[in-house]
């Protein structure tokens, strides 16, 4: 196309919301109108879906539940009075709870001031406050948040030893919708077991954000933790950020949580226009079911031109894999759905893989995210009349056109700042994309089965470690591990069983594995 027509394509396309100050331009994505009005019955059907959602219907219907994230932003749009006020009443309670943090009236035992928060979730209870934090939180934050999201017992020991004796100050929020996630059940133990070492009163400390009544909420109960909020079971994890699993972590870093409800409301508003031109959502959906062919044929590279904006690629990895990689479709058929994300930021990954963007192997479409503003003040220049955000402004715009001349394709989302009201907007900009994408697919988007497997499995290598060291114990010489196998009833585990073993011996657990580490069914082992 001659640089004309594109210039026009780029207007007829181009979609603008005016209190937002947002742009999304999908104009290199090259569909044609015939590929557009194929789609419409297909938006007409994701259009309804979407009211009906939004009305309170059982929209994860493997789980049963209503999904309406949509309200915590709008409480007025819950389907009872009831939750309305439990929308509303928990915000208040947010609220008051950091404001009392900060002006210290709810402090530590023996001090004045909180200024640490050791943040403990997984997955939906940490990607979220994870890319809010590196977004929004202001240079010299109220209270410094620190993650524990993973099972690592040196992840784990970092941030205690970074805490050192700030642990007396500092805040601990375990977050787990369930409260029965295993990794931020270990972080808790293990966080708690720390405070109990300097003799801190961990449940002075400690605050709780989970469903009512989980393993975690009853733990929190009987403990009589400092403080506890509700996750309802009508927000899914991944779309929780404006539930009580990011407004509590980002008010106590004095991020400004109405803003970002604001935001999102607003997009909210826009995303339910039942128009395909004047709604960012559904031509967000219709670029992905374009590049993808309906079928995910094509990744997903998400590059934000902003460093505080780092973190949405994996923010958007859980909200977009988790959401659409599904085996079956509603009715059941084997439909191996989804897209693959990835992404860092740009320039710096220019420098990084976007040589095989631009020349390798064309089996992706690029989001750029731009923010208009540079800074906050004056540039200084490092060329004549050229200043650093000039720079980043151009590999954007380059990296958009190299790519375009070589067949790939992108989108372009832009906003003016990075701040609360835009970062609550594009979070719910996402979320309505993929619902809507998820009906013209026809997957439920609000499940995640195949999580579920992988807990399981690993539950089950957890028992099989219990019975092989039971069987160990009650042996006086050394077995090779197809004879432990055996005798644990395990016989076909035998490689499983090799690797618990090895993961034993290197960790000074009292097992001990004798022989030619390279011929794993050489090696003897005892209990040492
Ligand atoms: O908040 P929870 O219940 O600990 O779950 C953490 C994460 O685990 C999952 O259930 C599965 O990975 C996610 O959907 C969720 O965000």
């Amino acid at each position: 196309m001659d640089s004309r027509v594109l210039w026009q394509r780029y207007q007829d396309w181009l979609y603008f919301h005016p209190g937002l100050g947002l742009y999304l331009d999908i104009s290199r994505m090259r569909f044609d109108d015939g590929f557009v009005a194929s789609l419409q019955p297909k938006f007409d059907k994701a259009f309804a879906d979407m009211v009906e959602l939004e009305k309170g219907a059982i929209a994860n219907p493997d789980e049963n539940r209503m999904v309406g994230h949509y309200w915590l932003r709008n409480p007025d749009l819950a389907p009872t009075p009831e939750l309305t006020q439990e929308i509303v009443q928990t915000l208040e309670q947010i609220e008051a709870f950091a404001d009392q943090v900060h002006t210290g009236a709810i402090h530590p035992p023996k001090e004045c001031r909180f200024t640490d928060i050791i943040s403990i979730g997984i997955g939906g209870s940490a990607l979220g406050p994870q890319f809010v934090a590196q977004a929004l939180s202001p240079d010299l934050p109220p209270l410094q948040i620190h993650f524990i999201d993973n099972s690592d017992p040196t992840g784990i020991d970092r941030v205690l030893a970074q805490l050192g004796d700030k642990l007396a100050t500092t805040l601990v929020l375990v977050i787990s919708k369930s409260g029965g996630t295993p990794e931020p059940r270990n972080g808790m133990i293990e966080v708690k077991q720390a405070y109990t070492a300097k003799k801190l009163d961990f449940a002075k400390y400690a605050v709780a954000i989970t469903g009512q009544d989980s393993n975690l909420d009853q733990v929190a109960k009987a403990e009589n933790w400092l403080a506890r909020f509700s996750m309802y079971d009508w927000v899914g994890g991944r779309t929780s950020e404006m539930s009580a699993v990011g407004l509590v972590p980002a008010a106590l870093q004095g991020i400004d949580i109405r803003a970002m409800l604001d935001g999102a409301k607003e997009m909210d508003d826009a995303t339910r226009v039942p128009n395909l031109k004047n709604n960012p959502a559904a031509l967000l959906a219709l670029a992905w079911y374009f590049s993808g062919n309906g079928k995910g044929e094509k990744d997903m590279v998400v590059l934000p031109y902003k460093d505080s904006l780092l973190l949405f690629s994996r923010y958007l990895q859980q909200l977009i894999m988790e959401s659409l990689g599904k085996e079956k479709d509603l009715d059941g058929k084997t439909v191996f759905q989804g897209i693959a994300v990835y992404g860092n930021k740009g320039s710096t990954d220019q420098h990084a893989y976007v040589q095989q963007l631009r020349e390798g192997v064309p089996n992706f479409f690029a989001t750029l995210i731009e923010v208009l503003e540079d800074r906050q003040g004056k540039s200084v220049e490092v060329d004549p009349g050229v200043t650093t955000g000039d720079y980043l402004c151009g590999f954007l715009l380059g990296t958009r056109q190299a790519l375009y001349e070589n067949h790939r394709d992108s989108i372009t989302v832009s906003i003016p700042q990075v701040n609360a009201r835009t970062v609550g907007a594009l979070i719910a900009l996402y979320e309505r994309a993929v619902g809507l994408y998820a009906s013209l697919v026809n997957v439920n988007a609000y499940h995640q089965p195949g999580v579920e497997a992988g807990k399981k499995a690993a539950a089950v290598i957890l028992d099989l470690q219990k019975r092989v060291l039971e069987v160990l114990q009650t042996q006086k010489k050394a077995l090779s591990i197809s004879e432990l196998a055996d005798m644990s009833g395990a016989a076909e585990e035998v490689e499983a069983i090799y690797k618990i073993l090895r993961h034993l011996h290197t960790n000074n657990r009292g097992v001990v594995l004798t022989g030619d580490l390279a011929k794993p069914g050489s090696l003897t082992v005892s209990l040492g």
